[in-house]
């Protein structure tokens, strides 16, 4: 058995007396210089602005430098990606030094192809100063075979691809793995989920002995024990618990509401602008999606919907835009509700199949279930949303890990962020909705987990208390808003915003390729209007609104997102030049004294 390191360890051997300063020094000077990469790798994180390695950096780069196998469990949006990607292209910068044979030394595999893209990316970026050092190809996009082939067939350094592409590239004589060095599983902890158990049994058989296999994760879960297994491996495990301060990370809330209130609640939540900055708000299925988005739209409150549905160069571009703070809120559903009523057989068909989705969904029957296949999945996991304040859990997850995987899209890269759960209590639900219990006891079990799973790493989950007289006079008009929402408007709606994004998709997809800085005036945050239009709900009478502002609709802090110095100093410069935050009139709160009539 290899023994586990903590964040105090260091790794005790293989480590090549080049990279020997990386154990040395105080963790406060530690600096990328003392890892020991190629200068060129150096340059690349010093354009991207990176300062300090994190703490995954600081342990992980130095073990895959001395060319162990390592098992890296650390949480979400503590830079696992430069853990792996660094060491990796340094192998490669030093193979090309005895040989110049073209051959694939890396595979990179990812659940899908969001984050085949994302990593790509970060390739491209690390490698900007060695690029014609370094080739690499993600096999994830709408790529035919012949393409694929092509692609391949310059032997690329690096390969980034979901199992099922990489498998079939392999079966196909397309990609060779003879002359692999290094094996990189990122998101170990999805990918058996993802349904790609007999991909990674395939691949494993090829996989030369002997070569480097990383696996990251979030999550230590049987899944990846089962991955070690497969790949018979033995890694080094960098399980990896940062400490954080209190007040720093993420601070955990939950509102116990009834079902219409979770409506309530976001009304005066975004309309009121109680919450500050970027915003993603998770709900349970897609329909639910659309529902909260055509609310949205009756008050005049934008967010764009990222689901599995929409064409993947549309959600590439979503979540692209909203990192360029071109929209504030994104409602996303990434949850197995939706998967209740598949045949098993069917879902595994799918799930192996799940990238010739476009293909399938000639076919009708085919198509609705690799729709629900994907909610399953999820688009947002993993995924590196920039700046992200607030996670807002609409509907719970139904497991803990989900959760953990939901709000790690908040306090990423040592920011702060807040979590906000709606949870039905039980009772609540046998009130309302009896046929719909079991969700209710899930609701309050899962929140249970969670607490727990928070309790270990020293974390409260805190009530948030709402004044529930001042948020009731906004009801009528929450309720005015929820009746225009109809079933017909949802499915309307649904299809209208597929229908515009396969549009826009294609147009994405050519402008991808030629022109990607001219990206920016395809939007997706346009209304819907598949809901009757009632347009005096998109102002707040003056008599709404508490008269001692937000602290009159909730003692907390609502919305504060702690902030550290550095960020509190950009906060204020930004409001006293009187920024426009989204594009969005001032706080309605803070200049609602100055407009309250007097009598
Ligand atoms: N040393 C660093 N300094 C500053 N920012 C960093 C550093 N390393 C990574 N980042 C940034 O932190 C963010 C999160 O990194 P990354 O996506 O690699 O996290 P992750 O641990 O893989 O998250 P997840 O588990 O959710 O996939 C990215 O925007 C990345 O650019």
């Amino acid at each position: 058995m290899k023994r586990k390191l903590d964040k105090n360890d260091r790794p005790s051997s293989g480590a090549d007396s080049e990279q020997k300063p990386a154990t040395e020094k105080p963790e406060a000077e530690f600096s990328f210089t003392d890892l020991g990469l190629d200068p060129r790798l150096l340059q690349a994180i010093a354009k991207q602005k990176f300062e300090k390695p994190t703490l995954v950096q600081r342990k992980a780069i130095p073990l895959a430098l001395s060319g162990q196998d390592v098992l890296c469990k650390a949480k979400t949006g503590s830079g696992k990606t430069a853990a792996y990607v660094l060491p990796l292209l340094a192998s490669i910068l030093k193979k090309k030094q005895t040989t110049t044979t073209a051959s694939t030394s890396a595979l990179v595999l990812v659940p899908t192809r969001e984050l085949a893209d994302q990593i790509f990316k970060a390739i491209e970026q690390f490698a900007s100063f060695c690029a014609k050092d370094i080739q690499a190809v993600k096999l994830t996009d709408k790529l035919t075979d012949a393409v694929q082939r092509s692609l391949l067939s310059n032997s690329p350094d690096i390969v980034i691809s979901t199992p099922a592409r990489a498998w079939h590239n392999v079966n196909s004589s397309a990609l060779s793995l003879d002359n692999l060095i290094c094996l990189v599983l990122d998101e170990a902890d999805l990918m058996l989920s993802y349904g790609y158990d007999e991909d990674m049994k395939n691949l494993a058989k090829l996989v030369p002995k002997g070569v480097q296999t990383i696996m990251m994760s979030a999550t230590l879960s049987a899944e990846v024990d089962a991955l070690k297994e497969i790949f018979y491996r033995d890694p080094t495990l960098l399980d990896l618990e940062e400490p954080e301060a209190d007040g720093e990370g993420i601070s955990h809330f939950v509102v116990k509401c009834g079902e219409d209130e979770k409506f309530l609640l976001a009304y005066v939540i975004f309309k009121l602008q109680l919450i500050k900055g970027k915003c993603i708000i998770f709900v349970a299925d897609i329909d639910r999606s659309y529902r909260l988005k055509l609310f949205f739209e009756q008050f005049g409150i934008r967010s764009c919907i990222l689901n599995s549905e929409l064409p993947v160069n549309s959600r590439i571009h979503v979540v692209e835009e909203f990192n360029r703070n071109v929209y504030d809120i994104i409602i996303a559903s990434d949850e197995k509700s939706e998967m209740l009523n598949v045949d098993p057989e069917d879902e595994a068909e799918d799930d192996k199949k799940g990238e010739e989705k476009e293909e399938q969904s000639k076919h009708p029957k085919k198509r609705r279930k690799v729709a629900k296949r994907d909610s399953e999945y999820g688009v947002s996991r993993g995924i590196d949303f920039k700046n992200v304040g607030t996670v807002i859990n609409f509907d719970l997850p139904t497991t803990a890990s989900s959760y953990t995987h939901r709000i790690g899209r908040t306090a990423r890269a040592g920011k702060n962020g807040m979590a906000l759960s709606f949870v039905v209590p039980e009772a609540l639900y046998r009130k309302h909705m009896p046929t719909t219990v079991d969700t209710a006891e899930k609701d309050e079990k899962v929140l249970a987990r969670i607490i727990r799973q928070q309790k270990k790493i020293g974390k409260e989950v805190n009530d948030y208390n709402f004044n529930k007289e001042q948020v009731e006079a906004f009801r009528y008009r929450m309720n005015d808003a929820l009746r225009a929402v109809t079933k017909v408007a949802v499915r309307e709606a649904r299809t209208r915003e597929l229908r515009q994004e396969l549009l826009k998709s294609e147009k994405l997809k050519r402008y991808f390729e030629e022109n990607p800085a001219e990206l920016h005036h395809v939007r997706h945050d346009g209304e819907l209007r598949t809901a009757r239009s009632q347009p005096h709900l998109k102002h707040v009478p003056d008599y709404l609104l508490p008269k001692d502002g937000k602290k009159g609709l909730t003692s907390e802090e609502i919305g504060f997102v702690p902030m550290r110095k550095k960020d509190r100093s950009r906060h204020h410069k930004k409001g006293k030049r009187g920024v426009k935050v989204g594009g969005r009139r001032a706080d309605p709160l803070k200049t609602f004294k100055a407009r309250r009539k007097t009598k």
